[in-house]
């Protein structure tokens, strides 16, 4: 769990609200389009990114995968929870995280305070260390298990 935004001021447990992604940049892959990438060398298990987007419910989700099958848009689109976040429209730079089967990132699930009900945010996390110019790839299979 985050801690509030009123902890203490040196606080280093509140990687969402401060959503930055200055680890990472995005970049042509040369096979998968766009990709993304190492900006500095990243120690295993540091936060990396957060994928940010809107938070939409099941139903939502349903009619917006049903006109971007129509539209042909790649699904920037994951579970949270009861929820999805769509980073279709609005989302940082971790919507560009590729999949690897041997990935270099792990998508830890988060509760943040003052969110919705059931809600998770999704942070990428370094699986081991990462160099710079890496690219940063992830499993999208992360939620089979629930
Ligand atoms: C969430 S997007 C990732 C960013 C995407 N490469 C782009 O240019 O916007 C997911 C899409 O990227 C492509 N992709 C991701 N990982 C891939 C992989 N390992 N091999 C081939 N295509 C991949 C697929 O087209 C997939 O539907």
């Amino acid at each position: 769990m985050e801690c509030p935004s009123s902890c203490q001021t040196n606080c280093t447990n509140q990687n969402f609200k401060n959503n930055d992604v200055s680890n990472t940049f995005v970049a042509n892959t040369g096979t998968t389009g766009l990709g993304l990438f190492a900006a500095t060398d990243i120690k295993k298990d540091e936060f990396v990114i957060a994928f940010t987007g809107d938070v939409i419910s099941s139903k939502e989700y349903e009619k917006r995968t049903l006109e971007y099958k129509k539209s042909k848009t790649f699904p920037y689109v994951y579970k949270a929870g009861p929820f999805y976040i769509d980073a279709t429209d609005r989302g940082n730079s971790a919507k560009y995280a590729n999949y690897s089967c041997n990935f270099n990132m792990r998508t830890e699930k988060w509760q943040l305070d003052g969110k919705l009900d059931g809600f998770v945010a999704l942070g990428f996390f370094a699986g081991r260390w990462i160099k710079k110019g890496e690219e940063q790839t992830i499993d999208y299979n992360y939620d089979v298990d629930e």
